[in-house]
């Protein structure tokens, strides 16, 4: 890995827009190394806070910087800092390769380096076809392209893994993972969170421009509990509380409701199989939500109050 990472920060930002307010007084870090997913619902604030990290739009107060200065005091930007924003942004009558000699010769960059990206993303073969006729996948790949001209240290990129299908994103997966282990800084938005779970390491959360939580995905997520249908109820908790306290584990079990149970600690199967094996019935079983998917969709449905929202 490199050394040279290169932190993100952004600290009591806010944009105005006349009476709307898009971000507001938001504060979080992007560290080098990992995926950052910047997650919210439309609406939410996360292409402004982008656009003013790349200093496309000015903000009304606090702060954006990429290694500890705002983007227009970087030596040299679009070699520190690649982005990518709207996957329709291409001229409808240029090739692949045109577009990218125009971005490369904007931001002095070699035409070597478009031959060699075209083939690093997979577009080699399209390179000299006209870009009205790509599919989303394509502009997504041209797009990614076209952010990674300078060589940068840092990716912003806005909703990457929109329109892509499971094919896209496990390449997308594929390509951002090799950037973020060469000790690059990669932050990337999205309205849906099971389209990034898969991609990401760390979250940053936000609603109606302000931080709903922050961390590492593994922490904010927490293990999954299992909800159990069982007319034997009571025995099972009594059975799945011994059988863990004898092999040394931590399982907690809640009683929810009549013949319905909670267990933390162990999954659906590991339930399943040991009421098999104490001939004990379940009528079903359900793996509940992660609390990162349920806050997720509370921020999605508005019914999120303030006490629910975690802030790390
Ligand atoms: N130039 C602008 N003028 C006025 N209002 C704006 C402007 N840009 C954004 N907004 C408003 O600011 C709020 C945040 O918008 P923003 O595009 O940053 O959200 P987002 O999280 O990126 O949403 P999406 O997922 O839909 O792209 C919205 O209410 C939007 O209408």
């Amino acid at each position: 890995m490199s050394t040279d990472g290169l932190t993100v920060e952004v600290s009591h930002l806010t944009k105005r827009y006349g009476e709307i307010t898009a971000v507001r007084d938001l504060s979080f870090t992007v560290e080098p190394g990992v995926i950052t997913g910047f997650l919210g619902p439309n609406g939410a604030g996360k292409t402004t806070t982008m656009r003013m990290l790349t200093g496309l739009v000015s903000p009304t107060s606090g702060t954006a910087t990429i290694g500890g200065k705002p983007y227009k005091r970087l030596a040299r930007p679009s070699g520190t800092v690649g982005a990518m924003f709207d996957a329709n942004a291409f001229h409808p009558g240029h090739t692949a390769r045109d577009h990218l000699r125009v971005y490369a010769a904007m931001g002095g960059h070699p035409d070597s380096r478009v031959t060699e990206l075209l083939h690093q993303l997979g577009l080699a073969e399209a390179a000299d076809r006209r870009t009205r006729g790509f599919s989303t996948g394509m502009r997504q790949r041209l797009n990614l392209a076209t952010a990674l001209l300078g060589d940068p240290r840092v990716l912003l990129l806005d909703e990457p893994g929109n329109g892509l299908d499971p094919e896209g994103m496990a390449w997308l997966r594929g390509v951002l993972r090799g950037l973020a282990a060469d000790g690059r800084t990669v932050l990337i938005s999205s309205h849906v969170l099971s389209e990034v779970q898969q991609l990401v390491d760390d979250v940053v959360v936000i609603r109606r421009g302000e931080l709903v939580a922050a961390g590492p995905w593994s922490r904010l997520a927490g293990p999954p509990a299992v909800l159990v249908t069982s007319p034997d109820a009571e025995t099972l908790a009594a059975t799945l509380a011994t059988s863990h306290a004898n092999a040394g584990t931590v399982l907690r079990v809640d009683t929810v409701g009549p013949g319905l149970l909670r267990v933390h600690g162990l999954d659906a199967p590991g339930v399943a199989d040991l009421a098999a094996a104490h001939r004990l019935r379940v009528h079903e079983l359900v793996t509940e939500n992660t609390s990162l998917e349920q806050l997720f969709l509370d921020l999605t449905t508005g019914t999120l109050t303030n006490d629910r929202a975690a802030t790390s």
